[in-house]
């Protein structure tokens, strides 16, 4: 899928012969069976400098992954990955390296022994995405790896699904890095500064699909924030129908070629990267962009984000990456917190037809669809007497507050008694919004949400338990109305957890209200107001803010228009 820049992938061929070259030094010679004290058994994979074989000391019979290059190679990365090695040594996911050397033609490396790339895995389970529970595995251990490569100083400047390999038994859950042969140093090893930026533009190392923006298309220097770009695109890459967009027609041939991929690389936002993916992976690429070039990421907090995703999703042991992925016990419950994309199984083709007659021959009851014209007379009957209801004045001894729509001027209420009451209308905004039959219903809905946040007291407008049911039940019926589920709890009690920067919910919900004018279908604003539930229920305080509102009141609007 994808290659180091320079590549086309020579290939060596073994052989028994050990003699050396008689030809130029632009050709290399046929491989030993032996280099040094190790034996060459298979070929392990190819790589654009070298090729990787299984070996076994001749003494010790200990079995490692030799890798060997020419010595004339015009790349020779064997020579500076020997010197990354010890520096790297003893960290989680990092491999031994126990032995190198030059024998005769050959420059070789002896390191652990490891299992499938990522890159492997992924073609061969045949689907089309990857589950959102490896996806966020892999997230944390690759951000760990990382953070602990640039804890010792060393930027990997290749991040890319064939370069992140499982373990063999007992290691097969733990995420190795690999191919250190682009990698550099970017503290100096005696006055411990950074390395500097530079205005000029510098030849492009790295690859064709994950390298960052900065580094690919800009020609700048790279540095942390870069390594951690290209995660950020590889995640997005996982959980992307047929990948990220410029990966889809192969390594480019043509400098033309490579001008347009950069293009498109360049125009793709994080907000459109990112649609109907868990807003964790849009934030997480868009934070790696803001970073300055010398700037420390924060490793730990992204790694918090993506562990708290998938607990959200109800994962288990969710730093181990287990492949292939455990079936769920239960079928996943949808709710807000569920990403659209991420979650949907690839269905095979031979299966859809089976899907698609079931749907015809599908009985649905009296159950009221949005939608479906054809079963909702009982439900306009019944809505009809709600927006009576709504309209009568509510008897005054009920411990409650008249909310209407655009009901902004209410009296003031006592807090504690407040609390009560909106926690009561909230429940029955709920309960309504799981009957509405139409879009008009909703947005009426929508507009009392809004006035029973606004209600002029601060404690109010954060999002309570309640609020996420309402929000729960709108995400529910615009997604798919034919089923409904109960809220969960835990998105309110992870809300008490997370703590985040304001800064990050303002873009996300100021980019909500600017998109929802636009939104085309109900499903589009299923994933808005989901979106914005778990912005809302990650920050702190959980409080709806002006952009928040202006986005619920543009919701309404556009339920108007989508009817
Ligand atoms: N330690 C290892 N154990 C098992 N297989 C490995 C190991 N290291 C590498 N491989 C296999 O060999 C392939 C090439 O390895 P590597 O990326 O280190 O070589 P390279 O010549 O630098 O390749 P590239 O041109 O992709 O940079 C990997 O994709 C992997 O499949």
């Amino acid at each position: 899928m994808s290659e180091p820049v320079q590549s086309n992938a020579e290939d060596f061929s073994s052989s028994e012969d050990e003699s050396g070259s008689e030809e130029s030094i632009d050709t290399p010679p046929s491989i030993p069976a032996v280099i040094a004290n190790w034996y060459l058994n298979e070929n392990l994979g190819s790589g654009y400098s070298g090729s990787i074989f299984k070996a076994t000391h001749l003494h010790t019979r200990q079995t490692v992954a030799l890798k060997i290059q020419y010595v004339h190679h015009e790349c020779p990365t064997n020579r500076y990955e020997r010197h990354l090695y010890p520096l790297l040594q003893g960290g989680v996911g990092m491999p031994n390296l126990y032995a190198s050397g030059v024998q005769g033609a050959w420059d070789y490396l002896a390191i652990d022994l490891l299992g499938s790339s990522l890159d492997s895995l992924y073609r061969r389970s045949g689907k089309d995405t990857m589950d959102l529970r490896s996806v966020c595995s892999i997230a944390i251990q690759v951000i760990t790896r990382l953070q602990f490569m640039h804890h010792r100083g060393v930027l990997h400047r290749d991040i890319q699904l064939g370069n992140c390999v499982i373990g063999l038994p007992p290691n097969e859950k733990t995420i190795y890095m690999i191919d250190f042969g682009f990698s550099k140093r970017y503290l100096d090893q005696y006055t411990g500064r950074h390395i500097p930026d530079s205005k000029l533009k510098r030849d492009f190392i790295g690859n064709y699909w994950f390298s960052s923006v900065n580094v690919h298309c800009r020609g700048k220097v790279p540095s942390r924030r870069d390594d951690l770009e290209a995660a950020a695109l590889m995640f997005i890459h996982l959980l992307t129908p047929r990948g990220l967009s410029w990966t889809r027609n192969g390594v480019p041939k043509t400098d033309d070629a490579h001008h347009r991929l950069k293009a498109e690389k360049r125009k793709a936002t994080p907000e459109g990267l990112c649609r109907g993916l868990p807003i964790e992976f849009e934030e997480f690429l868009a934070y790696t962009r803001r970073l300055a070039f010398k700037e420390n990421p924060d490793y730990d907090q992204w790694v918090n984000r993506f562990r708290d995703l998938a607990l959200d999703e109800g994962f288990a042991n969710v730093d181990q990456f287990i492949w292939p992925p455990p079936v769920p016990v239960k079928p996943p419950i949808k709710t807000i917190n569920t990403p659209l994309r991420a979650r949907t199984p690839a269905v095979p083709r031979d299966e859809m037809a089976d899907i698609l007659n079931g749907l015809t021959n599908l009985d649905l009851c009296a159950k009221p669809v949005l939608g479906d014209r054809t079963n909702v007379q009982e439900a306009v009957r019944k809505a009809r007497e709600d927006a009576k209801r709504d309209s009568a004045p509510i008897p005054a001894a009920r411990e409650t507050i008249v909310i209407s729509s655009g009901s902004e001027n209410s009296s003031p209420v006592p807090a504690a008694r407040f609390q009560r009451s909106k926690a009561f209308l909230l429940n029955q905004l709920a309960e309504r919004a799981r009957g509405a039959t139409d879009n008009a219903a909703l947005a009426r809905l929508v507009r009392e949400f809004a006035a029973v946040l606004q209600v002029n007291n601060s404690r109010t407008r954060t999002l309570t338990r309640e609020a996420f049911g309402v929000l729960d039940v709108l995400y529910k019926q615009l997604d798919d109305p034919s089923v409904f589920v109960k809220p969960t709890r835990y998105s309110f009690n992870s809300a008490v957890q997370e703590k985040e920067p304001p800064h990050i919910k303002l873009g996300v919900v100021a980019r909500l209200r600017a998109e929802v004018p636009r939104a085309q279908s109900n499903k589009a604003l299923a994933t808005m107001v989901s979106d914005f539930a778990k912005v809302t229920n990650k920050s702190t305080g959980r409080t709806v803010t002006k952009d928040g509102f202006a986005f619920l009141d543009g919701l309404a609007e556009r339920l108007m228009v989508l009817q």
